[in-house]
């Protein structure tokens, strides 16, 4: 893994930096302005990791992972796009695109539940930006509606986002040791099995059953309680949370929640099913 390439001067000289936008375990996410351009930006705050037995902070190894994912995966439509990446001793800091519209999980909470044509015209875009990954042979690994903004409160364009755990899946190398959020991670995860692309088509599975049921589908009482319900496929099409949903939706859904991650639908597959392929033209061109 080569290192990172940082820009020469200091990020405060270039950037006023604003209020706290988003936080996460080693991060903090701050609206920023670029001095020159008085362009906005979202700076991602990364703590270093400053010694190898720490459990505090984030290994430069993982950072650089990411950034490198970050500039393979550059401009598409629905990828954040990074602009710089700094060093100020204890962070590193990413200057990534700003988009206001919040979390997808914010706005699926606010109305419990989409319509149809809602959810899949988000599930459309959230395949894109997956299927670019995928060609480029990098799995998410972490994706869940918090980790898909909307660039504005009124528009359905969404970026996703947050690549700390996502992986260049190259056969060169087994990767097993990941964990995401409980309710979103693959039968493979939790069993300390290889990971590959098709781990994240679970997790569109579990996003798009969330989206038109506003419910979960293996969450339990107890963490183990939702690796059990993962490990054993259990789930149902609830009548309660799926009464109006189309025979065709829980197909979808349906294809992706399998235990066997060779039987589940690619990416590719996934945008030509029937649920998700009538979109618009105009959608495409997003
Ligand atoms: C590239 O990786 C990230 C990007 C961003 C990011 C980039 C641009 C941007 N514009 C607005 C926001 C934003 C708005 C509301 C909440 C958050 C964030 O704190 N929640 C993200 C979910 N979390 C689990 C990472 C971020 N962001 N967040 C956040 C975390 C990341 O790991």
């Amino acid at each position: 893994m080569e290192g990172i390439d940082y820009s020469i001067q200091p990020f405060e000289s270039l950037y006023e930096v604003y209020e706290e936008i988003g936080s996460g375990q080693f991060a903090v996410v701050r609206r920023c302005i670029e001095k020159s351009s008085r362009a906005e930006y979202a700076a991602k705050y990364i703590r270093k990791r400053r010694v190898a037995t720490s459990r505090r902070g984030v290994p430069l190894e993982a950072i650089a992972r990411e950034v490198h994912v970050l500039q393979t995966l550059d401009k598409h439509q629905n990828i954040i796009s990074l602009h710089q990446v700094f060093d100020n001793g204890q962070h590193v800091i990413l200057v990534l695109e700003l988009v206001r519209g919040g979390e997808l999980f914010e706005h699926i909470s606010e109305r419990e539940r989409l319509s149809e044509e809602e959810a899949s015209s988000f599930m459309h875009q959230i395949l894109q930006g997956v299927k670019h990954m995928h060609f480029n042979s990098i799995a998410h690994l972490d994706l869940k509606p918090e980790n898909v903004l909307l660039l504005s409160k009124n528009r359905q364009h969404i970026k996703l986002i947050d690549f700390g755990l996502s992986r260049m899946l190259t056969h060169a190398e087994e990767v097993r040791d990941i964990m995401g959020t409980a309710e979103f991670v693959a039968p493979e995860i939790v069993n300390y099995e290889p990971l590959c692309l098709a781990t994240d088509m679970w997790a569109i599975g579990v996003i798009t059953y969330i989206l038109l049921s506003g419910a979960s589908p293996f969450l339990g009482d107890t963490q183990q309680e939702t690796y059990n319900n993962i490990t054993a496929v259990d789930y149902t099409f609830d009548t309660e949370d799926f009464s109006g949903t189309s025979d065709l939706a829980k197909d979808f859904i349906s294809q992706l929640l399998l235990k066997d991650a060779r039987k589940r639908l690619t990416v590719e597959q996934s945008l030509a099913h029937p649920w998700i392929a009538p979109q618009s033209e105009e959608q495409e061109e997003k």
